[in-house]
C-alpha cells in the first residue's frame, strides 16, 4: 500500500450548545487522533450517536472544531482546515476533497447527467468529456440511459443515491468521505460501489466512510477507526 499521509486530526474535539437547553453543551468527539494515507479506506464504526457522522462533517468543514486540527495535503502543501478560510475551503473541496452523503440535494429541471457531470466541469473538464464520463458512471451504476435526460426529483431512492455516488465520484479527488453512500442500493449496486471505491484507492485516493452493512463494511475497509459515544458534560 501506499504509505503517504494526506490526512491528519490532531486532538480533536466537537461539542455542540444545545441552545434550547439553557446553553447545555454536549460532547461529541473528545481528543481524537486519526491519520490517514492514500490508497486505504478507512471505516468508522460505532454505535448510533458516536459522533460519525459529525467526524466527517467536521473534516469536510461544515462544522468548525472546538479544538485540535483537521490537517490534509492540498496542491502538494500542508493546509488546516479548521483554520482555513471559506475560499480555500472551497478550492480544497473542488479538487481535494470528495464528500458523498446518503441524499441527493436534487437541482430543480437540471438533467441527471448535467448533474453528475457538473463537478467535472467545475474541475476544468470539457463539456464533450464531462458528459461522456458522467454517462460512463451511470451506465456502471445501473441508471437506465431514459432517465439521464430527466432531473432525478422523480427517482426512487435507490436511483437518486446511485446519482449522488456519480457526482460523487466523478472528480478523482485525493480523499474521499462517506456518509452512508449504500443506504438504500441493493447488493448488484453495492457490488458496482465496492468496485469504484477499489478503483479509486488503486489511483491513489484515501477514502473515510461509514457503511452500517457489515457486509459491506467487510469488503471495502482496510482498517476500522472505532468510535464511542461521549457523555454529555
Ligand atoms: N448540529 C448539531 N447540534 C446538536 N447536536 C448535534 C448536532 N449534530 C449532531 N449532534 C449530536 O451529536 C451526536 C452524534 O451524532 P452523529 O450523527 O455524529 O452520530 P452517528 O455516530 O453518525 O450516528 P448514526 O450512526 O445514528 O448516524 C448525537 O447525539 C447528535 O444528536
Amino acid at each position: 500500500m501506499n504509505t503517504t499521509l494526506i490526512l491528519e486530526l490532531r486532538d480533536l474535539s466537537k461539542s455542540f450548545e444545545l441552545h434550547h437547553q439553557h446553553g447545555a453543551r454536549l460532547n461529541v468527539l473528545r481528543g481524537l487522533n486519526l491519520r490517514l494515507h492514500a490508497g486505504e479506506c478507512v471505516v468508522l464504526s460505532g454505535a448510533s450517536g458516536a459522533g460519525k457522522s459529525t467526524l466527517l462533517r467536521v473534516i469536510y468543514a461544515n462544522y468548525r472544531p472546538s479544538y485540535g486540527t483537521v490537517h490534509l495535503r492540498h496542491d502538494g502543501r500542508w493546509i488546516d482546515l479548521a483554520k482555513a478560510s471559506p475560499h480555500e475551503v472551497l478550492e480544497v473541496r473542488r479538487r481535494t476533497l470528495g464528500y458523498v452523503s446518503q441524499f441527493l440535494r436534487v437541482i430543480p429541471r437540471v438533467p441527471t447527467l448535467d448533474i453528475v457531470a457538473e463537478p467535472l466541469l467545475q474541475a476544468g473538464a470539457d463539456v464533450h468529456d464531462a458528459r461522456q464520463r458522467a454517462g460512463g458512471l451511470l451506465h456502471r451504476l445501473n441508471v437506465p440511459e431514459r432517465l439521464w435526460q430527466l432531473p432525478p426529483g422523480t427517482f426512487s431512492g435507490g436511483e437518486q443515491q446511485r446519482v449522488n455516488i456519480a457526482r460523487g465520484l466523478i472528480v478523482p479527488r485525493p480523499i474521499l468521505l462517506l456518509d452512508e453512500p449504500t443506504a438504500s442500493l441493493d447488493i448488484g449496486n453495492r457490488e458496482v460501489v465496492a468496485q469504484l471505491l477499489a478503483e479509486a484507492r488503486a489511483a491513489g485516493s484515501a477514502v473515510l466512510g461509514i457503511f452500517h452493512d457489515e457486509d459491506m463494511r467487510d469488503r471495502v475497509a482496510t482498517r476500522l477507526f472505532p468510535m464511542q459515544a461521549l457523555e454529555a458534560a
